[in-house]
């Protein structure tokens, strides 16, 4: 028997893999503190509310190029139209007082079209000398006049809460005239490894040990504008010490991410040393090559991502549960599904459990992109994702793949689009 959310993919008690990242995600609650940031500093961080536009944007009718602002009524019959020039029109500066004969207004790009002008007639196509311009061709009403509010009404949303503050948010703040931003609190994120076996790059192994990689691995990963990310130490394959530290983190962060002990060894001892620490276990092993025993749950205030110690397993567990995890925190929609793309290789593998290679897309002219794997397969091979830019996403019910097949593209980073329409 198995139980909702679970498969019998790859052994039983296995969870599939879209409903244990959809569990993991509901554990997570929206943090709702928030911090004001200057814009020269906003970049990479999350808006706490949606901008809405003070003012129509543009403000005023301006010119969108350098020319001559006229009315249409002035042009009678077939031209060339020679007209009097009445005045200079420059961003900037205030609009010329209203002429009511026939004439035309020297402008600048930017400056404000007085009401009544009702076209503006590009340079190149006139004539210009002794206070006067011939009109050699007419654009027609409302021609080179950007309007206001034709790009945003006043009281618009231009971006919603949950909106990451890229070049664009910051350029809609700034001309929208905030110099500051509510940004959502830095999610907190503590990473801790565990494994007798480590020891700190710079310190010498010995015959059994291995340098830490991991954890270096996942604070760069986390390395973000949006995120406090905090090392915890490399622990020893010691239960008490485990739920101590675990204890100790649960009240600091928002998210402790682990990595290693989340096996069945003798010596993983994840999960007992979580549930003494006080925690909650509400998953544990997924139904994804590499990465399978994966754990999550809560403890007091925070939520626990428990992922494997083999590196690519850990890389994938963050970029798939981490990133998922994060953005609930911060308020933020999911992330779509991987776009599907063509298979630029071959695979032989048994159906079951959701698989992810090592790959970057591969772009020819005039074809569409395929998924092209760099190296091989392996949760502990790291040297394969030197080339790679993501991961090919072979989904769990299909066997051997082959070229031109669907799979799917995970790019290694947070694609930052939403499934959301806003
Ligand atoms: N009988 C079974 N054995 C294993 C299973 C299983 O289902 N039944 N699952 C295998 C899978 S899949 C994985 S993944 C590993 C994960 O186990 P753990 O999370 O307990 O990880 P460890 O055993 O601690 O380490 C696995 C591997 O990774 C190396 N490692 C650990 N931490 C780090 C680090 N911080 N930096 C670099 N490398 C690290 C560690 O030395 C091991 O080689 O379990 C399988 N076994
Ligand atoms: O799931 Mo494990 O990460 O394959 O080695």
């Amino acid at each position: 028997m198995t139980s909702p959310g679970e498969c019998n993919c790859d052994g039983p008690g296995l969870l599939a893999l879209d409903q244990a990242v959809a569990r993991a995600v509901a554990l997570c609650r929206p943090v709702t503190d928030t911090d004001d940031a200057p814009l020269a500093t906003a970049a990479g961080r999350i808006s706490a509310a949606p901008l809405v536009a003070p003012e129509p944007m543009p403000r005023f009718d301006h010119a969108a190029m350098d020319g001559y602002a006229l009315r249409g009524e002035d042009l009678g019959g077939s031209g060339p139209w020679p007209l009097p020039v009445t005045g200079l029109a420059a961003a900037g500066g205030a609009a010329p007082a209203a002429n009511s004969g026939p004439h035309a207004l020297r402008i600048l790009t930017g400056a404000p079209v007085p009401a009544g002008l009702d076209r503006v007639v590009m340079q190149e196509d006139c004539t210009a000398g002794d206070g006067m311009v011939t009109i050699r061709r007419d654009p027609g009403p409302g021609a080179n006049i950007r309007r206001a509010g034709e790009d945003a009404r006043a009281g618009q949303i231009l971006f919603p809460a949950g909106r990451r503050i890229d070049a664009v948010a910051v350029a809609l703040a700034a001309i929208a005239g905030r110099p500051v931003l509510p940004v959502v609190r830095r999610t907190r994120v503590g990473v801790m490894t565990f494994g007798d076996e480590l020891v700190a790059p710079g310190a010498p192994p010995g015959p059994a040990a291995i340098h830490d990689s991991n954890r270096p691995m996942l604070l760069a990963a986390l390395a973000r504008p949006d995120v406090a990310a905090a090392d915890l130490g490399a622990l020893p394959d010691d239960q008490a010490i485990i739920t101590a530290a675990i204890t100790d983190a649960a009240g600091r962060f928002d998210l402790i991410v682990s990595t290693g002990g989340a096996s069945v060894g003798d010596r993983d001892h994840l999960k007992p040393a979580f549930l003494a620490a006080g925690g909650t276990i509400e998953g544990w092993r997924v139904a994804m090559k590499p990465g399978k025993p994966v754990m999550f749950g809560r403890i007091g205030g925070a939520v626990f991502l428990g992922l494997p110690g083999n590196p690519v397993a850990a890389l994938l567990g963050l970029r798939l549960f981490g990133t998922a995890m994060i953005r609930r925190l911060q308020g933020r929609p999911a992330e779509p599904p991987p776009v599907m793309a063509a298979a630029g290789f071959t695979h032989g593998r048994r159906a079951g459990r959701t698989e992810f290679l090592p790959a970057r897309l591969s772009c020819q002219p005039g074809r569409q992109p395929a998924v092209v794997t760099t190296g091989g397969s392996g949760a502990a091979r790291l040297v394969p994702l030197v080339a790679a830019t993501g991961f090919a996403v072979i989904p769990a019910a299909q066997d051997t793949v082959a070229p031109g097949d669907p799979v799917g593209w995970l790019p290694f980073a947070d694609t930052d689009l939403s499934g959301d329409p806003s």
